[in-house]
């Protein structure tokens, strides 16, 4: 469910246990730590000493941050994460740069990004934002929702799957959004937060939410607001349009300039493609190539050493499971 400073919390048959996880759990890669949405083998308690964490599963999807610090790996902020809900507010102006990198780190996770437009009472033209928001999202579901009115929130319920996470800018409307998935008011909003002052960390709270239509809610501090971290596929995805096009460029390395043959160039002339999205392309590609240029080799070797990491620790964990029976 969470984990910190060598101790985390987990869902066992036998309820929510804390367990140790010892230094060598991470191979020295902070990316192969465990977090929250892993699956862990567990080594049971002993007298004197509470259950240790063995092994961790491979993941089917991560979202990873790129860290501040130059030293530093990406780290992952959610592990299996199925859907990420990535919401823009039809209250505020439209940031269609800042909602692609949030596709884009999506995609890149390897899970199916869903974007929820919020707030659709606060908005006087809800079609039009939506049709531009299709062209910002192409291949990626675009709902209309709003918790005033509850619009949008059974087909948003029906399309969600497994883990869920929320992805978006502060105030667009995330909080509100789960605790309607969740049918209860587990995560602080906006306006509790004004009146109280103390914000969630004061509550014990959970990361991991069961939705009552089966299915988790993950919800961990720090995941709301992510740069992109090493996000080339991810890019590829989001930017589907402008790839496609780029294909048939008469040079392969074309930088879509005043390049001759150029079809992307040529796409927008026709108005195919906004202009505005091919610069925001390019500027989320070289804050891409600086995030991966802090790190490259070192998180390329340690992404070899996650993959070797995850194959020993699954031979373990069947080594592990062999014993038990
Ligand atoms: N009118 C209207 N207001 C909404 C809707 N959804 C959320 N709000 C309001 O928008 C404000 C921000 O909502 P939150 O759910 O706290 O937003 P958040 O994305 O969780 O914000 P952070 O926790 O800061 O990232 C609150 O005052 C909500 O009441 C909606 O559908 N319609
Ligand atoms: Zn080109």
């Amino acid at each position: 469910m969470r984990a910190e400073r060598g101790l985390c919390e987990a869902v066992t048959d036998a309820g929510i246990v804390r367990a140790e996880i010892p230094g060598t759990a991470d191979q020295g890669d902070p990316l192969s730590a465990p977090c929250t949405g892993d699956w862990a083998a567990l080594r049971p308690a002993t007298p004197g000493r509470g259950p240790v964490v063995h092994a961790v599963t491979a993941r089917r999807t991560a979202l990873v941050r790129s860290t501040a610090s130059r030293s530093s790996h990406g780290h992952v902020l959610a592990a299996n994460v199925d859907t990420v809900v990535v919401t823009v507010s039809l209250a505020a102006a439209l940031k269609h740069g800042r909602t692609e990198r949030m596709l884009a780190l999506a995609w890149e996770s390897g899970a199916r990004p869903v974007l929820v437009l919020t707030k659709a009472d606060r908005c006087a033209d809800v079609q039009s934002a939506e049709a531009e928001l299709a062209e910002v999202a192409p291949g990626t579901d675009v709902l209309v929702t709003s918790a005033v009115t509850g619009q949008g929130l059974d087909t948003l319920t029906a399309v969600l799957d497994g883990t869920v996470a929320l992805l978006g800018p502060s105030g667009a409307g995330k909080s509100t959004l789960g605790n309607r998935l969740l049918g209860e008011d587990r995560l602080a909003t906006g306006a509790i937060r004004e009146t109280d002052g103390k914000g969630r960390h004061t509550t014990a709270w959970r990361e991991l939410l069961p939705l009552p239509g089966g299915g988790v809610l993950l919800d961990t501090p720090g995941l709301r607001a992510i740069g992109l971290h090493d996000a080339q596929d991810g890019l590829e995805q989001t930017f589907a349009d402008i790839e496609r096009h780029a294909q048939d460029c008469r040079f392969t390395d074309c930088a879509h300039g005043r390049e001759p043959g150029c079809a992307v160039m040529a796409a927008i002339e026709a108005g195919e493609i906004p202009q505005r999205r091919l610069d925001s392309h390019q500027r989320l590609l070289r804050e891409n190539a600086y995030a991966a240029s802090r790190t490259d080799a070192r998180l390329r070797t340690g992404r070899e050493a996650v993959r070797k990491g995850i194959a020993q620790n699954l031979r373990a964990t069947y080594r592990f499971r062999e014993r038990q029976s």
